[in-house]
């Protein structure tokens, strides 16, 4: 993606300074993605990840949004072999003075494609017109997504937009790599934050639940330069360096889960299962690879699918604990490979930060991968003190390249970068015979300012998964809710 974002800024199409939207808006950015027309090699290669990002679901046609997205679909249609649409921006005077050319079957499923989204509105009028012709529209891929609101505004109206650069993202390359300055890239982040037209609506509209967001000078706060709200996921998204953090929170925010999935199973059906059946509900489902009795390379390749599909990332639950030179081997090694199919893995800071290196190392330097170290655990007579607690969030402050947040039973970090995942919850408090020790979402999201409930047994051993399940996230998302808006 480096490579990709430095050469769309040497050819002119990453612009700073003041710029007027098509809103009206005064932007510090401009994206310019016509000039991609003129470097056919970038044109395909763009195009190839614009297809790479989206869902690759059986598409009947691709349709791009007219003017700039029409090569880029005209590539993947070509490349896919995918029969493309062309959606007329206004009907012929003569002839059949149709709106869109090309054919199409009834009820047959078409991604649109689109270079930039700001608020959604184009690619919006690009579905509203193939839902007349009777056109199933209900995905949609961007090669740039300015974080104002266009993926929200789209998700309203059954339209899931995936893209392949953010707005944040972009800029915080284009830093590392010295092309602007750092006060750009703040200035950048202030006009996303601000303008994100998702931020400033009434959050129970969206949720579902009675509440209004108030934004009051106790309830926010200065961190990094940036200002953000005590909690909210979508304005966390925002502000989040790392690619995996960011992901999750937008995963959060659109499926409004929060809710992790402990498939604590032994059999890869029950696993594979589980994960489609319940992938709907949440934001990640939690392995413990080494469990099952039939592991097969297939496995991880199948979770791996299912993931993609319902919009989940996948969390090992590995728990290392070794030297950097073990742990090096045992996560990119061995029979599972935990590094080529695990969004998330986890680590105990005991060892010191050479666990970190290791597993870094061992991740090749993806930027899709991702680290949690064990702040506390759940179960009774742990050992993690105050002491162990506060050199964890330090060693995690200073890997924050690898390190996305904690396993933990209460907040431990008030950086909003990073993320908080709390096991041992159930719709009860109690435990289990084992030292187990259960608290209620309510609690640990509401009371105790964590972001993620993990369950496990809480939904596998009930009769109906999908019931109790639908209880958690339910459960989850309303202390979410709750607590942002207290
Ligand atoms: O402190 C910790 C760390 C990890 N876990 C893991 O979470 C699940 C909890 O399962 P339940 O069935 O909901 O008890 C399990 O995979 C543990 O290994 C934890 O419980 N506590």
């Amino acid at each position: 993606m480096k490579e990709l974002i430095l050469k769309l800024f040497e050819i002119g199409a990453l612009k700073f300074g003041q710029f007027k939207l098509k809103s009206g808006m005064i932007s510090p950015v401009y994206v310019d993605l016509r000039v991609i027309i003129s470097y056919p090699k970038l044109l395909a290669e763009v195009s190839e990840l614009l297809w790479a990002a989206s869902s690759k679901a059986e598409y009947s046609t691709v349709c791009g949004v007219p003017y700039t997205a029409l090569p880029m679909a005209t590539c993947i249609s070509v490349s896919h072999s995918i029969p493309m649409l062309i959606r007329r921006k206004e009907a012929k005077d003569y002839g059949t003075k149709k709106m869109v050319e090309g054919y199409y079957e009834e009820n047959s499923k078409c991604l649109i494609v689109e270079d930039v989204v700001t608020t959604g509105s184009s690619v919006l009028e690009t579905a509203e017109l193939l839902r007349k012709h009777k056109i199933v529209t209900s995905d949609a891929v961007v090669l740039l997504d300015r974080q104002q609101g266009g993926k929200e505004k789209l998700a309203e109206k059954g339209i899931s937009l995936r893209s392949v650069l953010t707005l944040v993202e972009v800029v915080e390359n284009l830093c590392e790599m010295n092309k602007i300055e750092k006060t750009v890239v703040d200035e950048v982040k202030q006009f996303v934050a601000s303008n994100n037209k998702s931020l400033e609506k009434n959050e129970s509209e969206k949720s579902g639940f009675p509440f209004k967001q108030k934004e009051t000078a106790a309830s926010s706060r200065i961190y990094g330069g940036v200002r953000c709200d005590r909690g909210g996921y979508r304005k966390r998204a925002v502000l989040s360096k790392h690619l995996v953090t960011r992901k999750l929170f937008e995963i959060m925010e659109s499926k409004q889960t929060n809710l992790c999935l402990s498939a604590d199973v032994v059999s890869s059906a029950d696993l594979l299962d589980l994960a489609d059946t319940l992938g709907p509900l949440v934001c990640a489902v939690k392995t413990h690879i080494d469990i099952l009795d039939d592991f097969s390379p297939k496995v991880v390749d199948q979770l791996v699918e299912i993931a993609n599909k319902h919009n989940f990332l996948i969390f090992e639950d590995r728990k290392f604990a070794d030297i950097g030179n073990t742990v090096k081997s045992q996560y990119a090694g061995g029979a599972y490979k935990i590094s080529d199919w695990s969004d998330i893995t986890n680590a105990h800071s005991l060892p010191g930060s050479g666990i970190i290196e290791g597993l870094k190392a061992a991740s090749g330097g993806r930027k899709d991968r991702a680290c949690l170290l064990i702040a506390e655990m759940s179960t009774k007579n742990n050992l993690a003190n105050d002491v162990y607690k506060e050199a964890t969030v330090k060693m995690a402050e200073e890997h924050g390249d690898f390190v996305i947040g904690f396993i933990c039973t209460s907040k431990v970090s008030k950086n909003p970068q990073h993320v908080h995942f709390t096991p041992g919850v159930k719709l009860k408090p109690g435990k289990d015979a084992m030292g187990q020790q259960y608290l209620t979402p309510d609690e640990v999201i509401k009371n105790r300012g964590c972001d993620v409930i993990i369950v496990g047994r809480g939904i596998t051993d009930s009769a109906n998964r999908l019931q109790e399940a639908t209880a958690f996230r339910n459960a989850g998302w309303a202390a979410y809710v709750q607590r942002v808006s207290s």
